[in-house]
């Protein structure tokens, strides 16, 4: 069972949500013994949660749609890619997976990724991420729910660091795949209004072996306020560590 898990992991691990390339992410559907998997290791069609939707007030879909228009760099003779990409998001860490048989037993089936655990457009974390490979760089639009209130009005501290542990997470496992949160340092510098649109900009530092460096800065849509800054320490991890393995 555990040799079963272990190998079911090492397969999941190669393709974490949080690790997924561009190459990955824009796949057409493989087929690998004898099963279909558009978007591997997701099930075929699940919700990706960082599309626009009804929730999405004029600003985030000016910042949504500026840097779509950045992934994709046409030329007279041909479309490229452009170095940004967006990146799906799924309500799920593993139950998508396809090498997941294994995990589920030991993963609760009612488990859902904190940030996407509600159905409901707009009343929590509506964000989407721009991931900028070449310059080991992402950028992320968060609109912020009624349901995340801390200060009246206002956005909950810890709803801002659930957004920057996120962003920061998912750059580093995109980079290096997969890792765990070691140290997160956060200055609040001025609230966010509740219902409000803000940028999460998030860079590598530097790497050292198993730790991944990353800062990140949260700033008003046209950059001329910041609201928060951080730096956070990531350390690479593999699947067994989780089990304690
Ligand atoms: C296979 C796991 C996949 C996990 C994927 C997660 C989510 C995936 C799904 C979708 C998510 C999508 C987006 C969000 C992405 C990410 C955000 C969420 C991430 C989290 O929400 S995650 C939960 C909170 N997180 C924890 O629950 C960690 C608890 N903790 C531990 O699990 C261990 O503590 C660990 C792994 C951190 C290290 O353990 P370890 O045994 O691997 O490494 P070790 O201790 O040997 O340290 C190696 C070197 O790092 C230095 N070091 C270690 N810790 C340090 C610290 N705090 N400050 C300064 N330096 C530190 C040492 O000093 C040494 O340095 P040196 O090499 O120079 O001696």
């Amino acid at each position: 069972m555990i040799r079963s898990c272990l190998k079911a992991s090492r397969t999941f691990i190669s393709h974490c949500p949080v690790a997924l390339s561009h190459d990955a992410v824009s796949q057409p559907v493989l087929v690998r013994r004898g099963l279909s998997m558009g978007l591997w290791p997701f099930s075929a069609s699940p919700r990706d949660f960082s599309l626009p939707n009804a929730s999405w007030n004029a600003e985030m879909r000016q910042v949504y749609d500026h840097y779509t228009a950045l992934c994709e760099v046409k030329t007279e003779d041909s479309e490229e890619t452009g170095p940004w990409h967006k990146l799906p998001s799924y309500n799920r860490s593993l139950k998508h997976a396809a090498g997941g048989v294994y995990l589920s037993k030991l993963i609760q089936s009612k488990a859902r990724l904190f940030t996407r655990n509600k159905k409901e457009y707009g009343a929590a974390f509506e964000y989407v991420i721009f991931m900028n490979k070449q310059e080991k760089r992402c950028v992320c639009a968060f609109q912020a729910g009624h349901l995340l209130e801390g200060p009246p009005g206002h956005v909950h501290g810890g709803a801002i660091a659930t957004m920057i542990d996120t962003v920061t997470g998912t750059l580093a496992g995109y980079l290096v795949g997969p890792v765990m949160t070691a140290n997160l340092n956060i200055n609040y510098r001025s609230p966010i209004p509740l219902g409000g649109v803000v940028l999460i900009h998030s860079a590598l530092d530097r790497l050292e072996g198993k730790k991944i460096f990353v800062n990140c800065r949260v700033t008003s849509t046209d950059e001329s306020k910041l609201h928060t800054e951080a730096t956070a320490l990531f350390i690479s991890v593999n699947m067994g560590h989780l089990f304690g393995m």
